[in-house]
């Protein structure tokens, strides 16, 4: 492990165009894994504890229908004529085609000689993030050797492959050993499109090395969570939970819901390490389970976990009956339950998965299962950017009812804070104020009518006084007087309108 007094010092340097003259942070021995980020201060939920910007930055230029942003501004360009003239091979927008990051990379790709520098090529636009390390300063360089780089037998490919691409490659070893370095240290510590690293569903399409965000250590149940600035692509990350003085500050290297096993799976492969936490010890996960599905034997209600955690193949257990089956059995009840799902969210019609999920879905696979609550997930992402063919009651008692539904399985894991939260708790109170306006217009019509009942029988009771006393003509003019207000549209004096008639 690199020291992290050393560690400190290269991103105090990075860090420093933010000013923070007292942070909330320091780089410590963690109890964890290595180093790790851990609070000087006890720190409030939802306060921001850092700001991070990205060391390095490219396209992360994964689908080739995708190829045409622009490689400085990373903004979508139209179809045609978005390749740089110069002929390295990046597309460029005409503003950034005169900036200087665009001329150093032009000089850098032009220099080894694209084969074919008019067509996007994914592999050469994808190495642009990896290569920019060439030119970085000695700290910046320094900064990328303290992270940590997980050296697996194919970290070098990608360099390999690229190097196909142009017709004079760098062949200097101590070139092609930063790129294969910065290759394992963003795998390792970055972001490569948000499916491959990101706890909130967030949008991120680059490729990107965050340094401060890179020392920190995981954990399924994150006490931190961040959000990007979308002009300047700067990193915030904010407390999810108080955390107090000397405690580790954590992210999630996962997607919020996934479970136990796709969890392990994911860190063990990708990370190269197996998660100790509390939820990853814990088969029901806080009871949440979330990798719960029902019994095998159709007269038992039970649900069924797995025995024991940190397996990719454990056997599973019914809480009920305790009847075992094994790995694969209940692999095909979840598979079954993800393709019938699935194949709902695929269809056009919203409407319809929402009725699958809300009468359906229940019969063969539980609610409290990741596959649910990313379905339900799905369709608020949905709803959110249109009703399709959902009618707004209806889209509006799906929104709260998931909404709600996805923070009882957040608050069951014991979780903080998070953009998935915020946006939730957004559209409960959207619609808890759409239903209050709502509520508060039906008690103002009630009023009114009850207003109007009072006066009509006050009316009532004027006119049978004064007919009482044989004055018709005073009774007939407070009749005509009377009516047109208290009746209903269309009653004509001097009929006097009866209170049952008003309502
Ligand atoms: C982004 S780095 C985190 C910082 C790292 N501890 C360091 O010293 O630079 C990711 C690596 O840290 C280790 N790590 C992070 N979280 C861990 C955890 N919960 N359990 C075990 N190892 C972990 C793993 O080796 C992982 O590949």
């Amino acid at each position: 492990m690199i020291c992290p007094k050393r560690t400190s010092e290269l991103l105090d340097i990075h860090l420093a165009p933010f000013k923070d003259k007292d942070p909330a942070w320091e780089i410590g021995i963690s109890k964890i894994a290595g180093r790790g980020v851990v609070a000087t201060r006890h720190l409030k939920r939802g306060e921001i504890i850092f700001r991070d910007s990205p060391l390095l930055i490219g396209l992360a230029a994964h689908e080739e229908d995708s190829l045409n942003a622009c490689s400085v501004c990373m903004i979508l360009l139209p179809d045609t004529r978005f390749m740089c003239r110069q002929g390295c091979g990046l597309p460029v927008c005409s503003l950034c085609a005169k900036k200087k990051q665009h001329k150093t990379d032009c000089d850098l790709f032009r220099s080894w000689g694209p084969n074919e520098p008019e067509v996007a090529n994914s592999v050469i636009i994808r190495l642009l993030c990896v290569a920019r390390a060439i030119n970085l300063n000695k700290d910046q360089r320094d900064l990328i050797y303290c992270l940590q780089a997980n050296l697996d037998n194919n970290h070098r490919t990608e360099v390999r492959n690229a190097a196909k691409c142009f017709k004079k490659f760098p062949t200097d070893k101590k070139v092609i050993e930063i790129m294969n370095r910065t290759v394992a240290v963003i795998r390792t510590n970055g972001f490569d499109k948000t499916t491959d690293r990101t706890n909130d569903n967030q949008e991120f399409n680059y490729r990107a090395l965050y340094p401060l965000f890179g020392v920190m250590n995981h954990d399924c149940i994150p006490n931190s969570y961040y959000t990007f600035e979308e002009k300047t692509n700067n990193m915030i990350v904010r407390a999810a939970v108080d955390i107090p003085e000397g405690f580790e500050i954590t992210t999630t290297y996962t997607k919020l819901f996934t479970g136990n096993i796709a969890r392990h799976l994911f860190l063990k492969m990708k990370k190269n390490f197996t998660c100790k936490c509390p939820r990853c010890s814990d088969p029901t996960e806080k009871g949440a389970y979330i990798s719960g599905l029902y019994c095998r034997d159709t007269s038992c209600n039970g649900l069924v976990v797995p025995e024991i955690t940190g397996l990719p193949h454990p056997n599973w257990n019914c809480l009920e009956c305790k009847q075992k089956s094994t790995h694969a059995q209940m692999m095909k009840s979840q598979d079954f339950a993800s393709g019938a799902i699935n194949a709902k969210n695929n269809s056009n019609s919203l409407r319809t998965l929402i009725q699958y999920l809300n009468e359906k879905s229940d019969q063969f696979i539980p609610d409290s299962n990741h596959v649910i609550i990313d379905a339900k997930l799905s369709v608020l992402q949905r709803l959110n950017q249109s009703r399709e063919d959902c009618s707004e009651e209806l889209a509006a008692n799906t929104r709260l009812r998931y909404s709600r539904d996805i923070m009882q399985v957040m608050d069951k894991l014991g979780m903080g804070d998070s953009l998935v939260r915020t946006q939730l708790q957004e559209q409960v109170r959207k619609e808890e104020e759409r239903r209050a306006i709502k509520q508060a217009a039906e008690a103002e019509k009630q009023r009114k009518l009850a207003e109007l009942q009072e006066k009509a029988a006050e009316a009532d009771k004027l006119l049978a006084a004064l007919a009482a006393n044989g004055d018709e003509t005073a009774a007939a003019i407070i009749a005509a007087e009377t009516a047109p207000s208290c009746a209903p549209t269309g009653a004509t004096a001097p009929t006097p309108a009866p209170a049952a008639e008003l309502a």
